[in-house]
This record gives C-alpha cells, sequence and structure tokens, in this order.
C-alpha cells in the first residue's frame, strides 16, 4: 500500500493563528519544494482563520493538509488533500488518545475515512502548547519513546510516528531511537528546526521533518534552506 507521504522528506505546518513575515506571501511559502502543507496549531484554532489559510494555499500547487487540533475546527474544503489527525500518545487524559476523535464521530456520523490519516504523537518539550493542553507527560528517555514508537506501529497500527518538540530543537539521539524502532511506519519529526544544518540532522533520522515556527519568524529562504537539507540528507 502507498501513502500520500511515502515521498515526502519536509512539509511545511502553517499556524492559523501566526502572521507571516512582512513581504511573505502564502504563495511564496507554497513555492519552497515542501512536499505538503499542514495547517494546524494548538492555541487559537478557528474556521474562520483555518478556512483563511486554505484557500490562501489553495491556488498552488503543493498537497494541502489540515490537522486540527479538536473537532469543532475541522473544515470541509475541495483545496484539502486531506486530514492529518493527531492522537498523542503520552497525553495525561484519554480526552487526546481516543475521546476528541470518539466525539468527533459521535458528532458527525460519518468520517471521509479514504482522506483521513492518522498521527501517533510523542510530545517531548514540556514548555510547549501542545505539552500543556494534552498534559502530556514528556518525562521520556530514548528506550520510552523507542517503546511508544513500536507500540504504535506494532499495537496500534499506526502508519505516521510524530517525534513532536514544537518550539524547541530536540534530542538528535532520541530521534535516532525512535527510528531505529520502526520497520514499516514513516517518522515524522518536528521541533526548532531553523537552517540548514539543524534540518539536515533530524532528517537523517526521520524519515520526514516538520517546519513551523520559522516560516512565521523568518520567512522563504531559511526555509528553502530546510527543503534542501531534507532532500540531501
Ligand atoms: C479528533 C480531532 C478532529 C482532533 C483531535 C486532535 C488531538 C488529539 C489534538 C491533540 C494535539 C494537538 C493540540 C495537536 C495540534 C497540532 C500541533 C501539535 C501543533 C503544534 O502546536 P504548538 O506549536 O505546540 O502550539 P502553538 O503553535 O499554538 O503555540
Ligand atoms: O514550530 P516548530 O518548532 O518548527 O515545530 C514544528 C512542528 O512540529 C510543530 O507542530
Ligand atoms: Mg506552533
Amino acid at each position: 500500500m502507498t501513502a500520500p507521504w511515502d515521498d515526502w522528506n519536509h512539509i511545511l505546518k502553517l499556524d492559523p493563528d501566526k502572521e507571516l513575515p512582512e513581504g511573505v506571501t502564502y504563495g511564496d511559502l507554497c513555492a519552497t519544494g515542501t512536499d505538503a502543507i499542514e495547517v494546524g496549531g494548538t492555541m487559537g484554532m478557528t474556521e474562520e482563520n483555518m478556512t483563511a489559510v486554505i484557500e490562501a494555499c489553495a491556488e498552488h500547487d503543493v498537497p494541502l493538509y489540515q490537522e486540527p487540533s479538536n473537532p469543532s475546527v475541522v473544515v470541509d474544503n475541495a483545496a484539502l488533500e486531506g486530514y492529518l489527525i493527531p492522537t498523542v500518545f503520552n497525553a495525561g487524559s484519554p480526552f487526546w488518545i481516543t475521546g476528541a476523535h470518539k466525539e468527533w464521530v459521535r458528532l458527525e456520523g460519518s468520517l471521509e475515512w479514504d482522506r483521513t490519516y492518522m498521527e501517533a504523537y510523542i510530545v517531548m518539550n514540556p514548555e510547549a502548547d501542545v505539552a500543556t493542553l494534552t498534559e502530556a507527560d514528556c518525562d521520556l528517555a530514548a528506550d520510552d519513546v523507542a517503546s511508544y514508537a513500536t507500540i504504535a506501529e506494532k499495537m496500534f497500527g499506526q502508519e505516521i510516528v510524530y517525534v513532536e518538540y514544537s518550539g524547541t530543537y530536540g534530542d538528535p539521539e532520541i530521534v535516532e531511537a525512535a527510528a531505529g524502532a520502526l520497520d514499516e511506519s514513516t517518522l515524522f519529526y518536528g521541533g526548532g528546526i531553523h537552517d540548514y544544518n539543524s534540518a539536515y540532522t533530524m532528517a537523517e533520522h526521520a524519515d520526514v521533518i516538520v517546519v513551523g515556527n520559522l516560516a512565521h519568524d523568518e520567512g522563504v529562504s531559511a526555509v528553502r534552506d530546510t527543503v534542501e537539507a531534507a532532500n540531501d540528507a
């Protein structure tokens, strides 16, 4: 079975609650060579700001995915290739593992299963909004992370495992341990990637690197450097 992310190296994650640097457009960011755009963030998400970013990226030739942080912000938009739905394996409450998902299905009745995909998150930065919201246990050693990756793949059938350091650069040895634990599943890494070298180091271990804040803080050429590193690694 082939999956959309099989040949991705780089994802650009755009946060609808954040501005772009002066003079930078969504079109410029879509043209950086990134393999896919994920629209999402933890705080400040609304249907309106999600839709605005989706529409701004819609006319550009890059696969577009929504990554909703809760069921109430999921938008139905023809420009979307699909939905990447988080589940947080190290969350403090089952709501962020299965509860939000159950509510989504209960409210919707049925979903577009053929374009709904899961991401098994392991949240590692205790300072990140996603960690506080989900009360994640971030006090994890490399063998803990590797074991979460193993159960995600082998016990829960997750096709994507996502080591998430949102806002800070992670420990490459931990990412390496997660990579070593996976046979089939695709490893996403995100957090603190800010230049060619930081991107290259993580892309040596992860299948796909995710770049977020850099787009909002620095802009196009910095993002392009990370795409180049992801493709080189
Ligand atoms: C069932 C549905 C439709 C949704 C549930 C989705 C779940 C379980 C979400 C929990 C994890 C979460 C909030 C994911 C959002 C994506 C993410 C990790 C964004 C990064 O957020 P940060 O960078 O920490 O936050 P800010 O950018 O808002 O500061
Ligand atoms: O914003 P940064 O730190 O690049 O993190 C990217 C992404 O993993 C956030 O969900
Ligand atoms: Mg963020």
